[in-house]
């Protein structure tokens, strides 16, 4: 009688079955296709401090009801990287779990109203292009809107668009030849002096442009904080958005893969950076994100830093305590490189007079 436990035996076996695959590839997405994401989260308090605590959120008004309430907040709100990486999370079962790379997300935009924890969210997502990968012939290039609602009252709580690298069935007939293609070359040198605002109210921001305004200089600095990636952040905190990507829980298919480990959700990185950025700023409301990348893996033992650059600022915003700026942060490991970036629109507070 054969015995299927006998390593040799059940390696045989291993190779003549199928597997029963999971996830869908390029050629499973057609523009137009509409997915709905079964099954849907309810945004807990536990889920939302568990991902503000281990990405260094600690603004009060999403901890502190008395903090909340002065913010125009009826209770601690849903965290806006929360939503955003819960939202991404459920789509991934159907997206992007064949493993694919997470090239870039835009037009990242939240509700007016905050979000409170309860409530039943469920997401769709549209398939609104295709393409195919000349660097890549193995990969086709794929971009969604997602939407997420809330499954009792059908507000839009968040929407966004993603592009990702997925996996072809079969890959395309090429010559193989490289997409370089001319950039458009500007000279790529730094302004000469970097200014620092003085602290993080919105009118230190106003006041560090128009110093910067006047010179060959720009608003930009570092942010002290560091988190060194580790078995939490890397596989627990997409594990707790229902996100299924193998890149960020299976140690034994990532040890062949180009990152040569598991790595972490590109939502987990930014979140860090946003968490150590917010540190040093008011921050009133998120408002959105523009041009996410992620431009290299961040891995178990790494480091995630942050730097920001401050673009403009408005006096208007949602309310008369706060203007809105534009930054862009970029987050980088222990060596210095880039490991994402994004503009990133907020609302932040006035000094009261
Ligand atoms: C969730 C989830 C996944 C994750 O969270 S994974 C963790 C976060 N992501 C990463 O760690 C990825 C890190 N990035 C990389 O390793 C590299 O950037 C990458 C993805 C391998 C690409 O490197 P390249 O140097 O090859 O990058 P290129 O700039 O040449 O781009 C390759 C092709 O993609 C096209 N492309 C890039 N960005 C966009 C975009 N935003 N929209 C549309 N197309 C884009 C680019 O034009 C190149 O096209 P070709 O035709 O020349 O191939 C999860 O999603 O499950």
């Amino acid at each position: 009688m054969t015995d299927w436990t006998d390593p040799d035996t059940f390696a045989q076996a291993l190779e003549c079955v199928e597997t029963k695959e999971k996830g869908n590839c390029f050629e499973d997405f057609e523009e137009g296709d509409v997915i709905e994401h079964d099954p849907g989260l309810t945004l807990t308090k536990f889920g939302n401090e568990q991902w503000m605590s281990q990405t260094l959120n600690h603004d009060p008004a999403y901890w502190r009801p008395d903090v909340a309430a002065d913010r125009g907040f009826d209770e601690p709100p849903i965290h806006p990287d929360y939503l955003t990486a819960a939202t991404l999370g459920i789509t991934v079962e159907d997206l992007s779990e064949k493993g694919g790379y997470f090239l870039g997300r835009t037009d990242v935009r939240f509700a007016k109203d905050a979000v409170y924890p309860g409530t039943d969210m469920y997401v769709e997502s549209e398939v609104v292009n295709t393409a195919s990968s000349s660097s890549r012939p193995q990969y086709g290039i794929v971009s969604w809107r997602t939407r997420a609602k809330d499954l009792e009252t059908d507000d839009l709580l968040l929407s966004y668009e993603r592009t990702n690298m997925i996996p072809r069935r079969e890959p395309l007939e090429t010559d193989g030849g490289s997409a370089a293609t001319e950039e458009e070359s500007d000279d790529g040198s730094l302004p000469e002096t970097f200014v620092t605002p003085d602290g993080g109210y919105f009118e230190d921001f106003v006041a560090a442009l128009e110093a910067a305004e006047s010179e060959n200089a720009a608003v930009a600095y570092r942010h002290e904080r560091g988190r060194t990636q580790d078995d939490v952040t890397v596989a627990q905190l997409p594990l707790a958005t229902l996100n299924t990507a193998k890149q960020h829980h299976n140690v034994d298919v990532m040890a062949d893969s180009p990152s040569g480990d598991i790595v972490t959700y590109g939502d987990v990185t930014r979140s860090t950076a946003l968490g150590h950025a917010r540190s040093d700023e008011r921050t009133w409301r998120e408002v959105g994100f523009d041009d996410e990348s992620f431009h290299t893996f961040v891995t178990p033992g790494d480091t995630v830093y942050a730097f920001t650059r401050v673009l403009e600022a408005d006096d208007e915003a949602s309310s008369d305590e706060a203007g809105t700026v534009r930054f862009q942060h970029i987050a980088f490991n222990q060596d210095d490189t880039p490991v994402y970036s994004g503009t990133r629109i907020a609302e932040i507070r006035k000094r009261s007079n």
